[in-house]
């Protein structure tokens, strides 16, 4: 089985895949995969510097990541060039990743998909599970962990599908408002009623 563990942005899917990921169940992260396509030398990364310029690459090679995030989360067109420049090669390798996992004969594998619901990527999976918060605790993490302004946290946010949008779509929605132990007991009743299906 492939479960498709989405939410929305600082909703805490990571926080899940960790658990997930003690629990002992392979996972393929696609955050970790948008680094992983961009790294020096890659084809991906002279694509984005052709269409970005120069100044988003640092004297060491890399992206410099903070500079493209305040250019594509303050602005949809930019955001558009991104994506159509790094979504094919993250998609490419997220299910090179998968394969391997299946191969090595796991017979659950989870995939963190941020945008699982904007790029349409729903038939990469058998169940979809979204992590989910309240607007306001939303902003209040995203704000912390990243030390972003009110605005600028918003730009982010707004950038992605409505919560709601994405609850309507899932098999499951595990609501991650409450302590860290409420969100895993959550998920140990989910894994159990999926796995009771299989
Ligand atoms: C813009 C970039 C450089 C910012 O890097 P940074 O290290 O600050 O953030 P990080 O990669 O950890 O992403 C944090 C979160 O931002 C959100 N996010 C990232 N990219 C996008 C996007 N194109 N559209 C909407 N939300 C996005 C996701 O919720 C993600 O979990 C980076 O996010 C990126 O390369 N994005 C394009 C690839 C992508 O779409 N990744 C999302 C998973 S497929
Ligand atoms: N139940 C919780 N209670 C308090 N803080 C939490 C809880 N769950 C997650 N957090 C915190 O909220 C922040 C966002 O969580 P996390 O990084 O897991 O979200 P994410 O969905 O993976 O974010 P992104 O989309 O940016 O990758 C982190 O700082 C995390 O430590």
């Amino acid at each position: 089985m492939i479960i498709g563990l989405t939410g929305s942005i600082a909703s805490g899917k990571s926080t899940v895949s960790q658990m997930l990921q003690e629990l002992g169940y392979p996972v393929v992260d696609a955050d970790l995969v948008a680094r992983q396509v961009v790294e020096p030398g890659t084809q991906t990364l002279k694509s984005i510097e052709e269409v970005f310029g120069p100044e988003v690459i640092r004297t060491d090679g890399s992206m410099d990541r903070e500079r493209v995030g305040s250019i594509i989360f303050n602005d949809p067109a930019s955001r558009k060039k991104l994506n159509d420049i790094i979504h094919p090669a993250i998609r490419r390798e997220m299910l090179r990743q998968r394969q391997v996992f299946l191969e090595a004969g796991n017979e659950t594998v989870i995939m963190d998909i941020p945008l699982l619901f904007e790029s349409k990527l729903q038939h990469m999976v058998d169940k979809i599970l979204v992590v989910s918060v309240s607007e306001r605790e939303q902003l209040k993490r995203l704000m912390e962990r990243n030390g972003l302004t009110e605005q600028e946290a918003k730009a982010r946010i707004a950038s992605q599908l409505p919560m709601s949008v994405k609850e309507e779509g899932a098999d499951e929605v595990l609501d991650n408002n409450g302590p860290i132990d409420d969100t895993k007991r959550q998920l140990m009743r989910i894994l159990d009623r999926w796995q009771t299906q299989l």
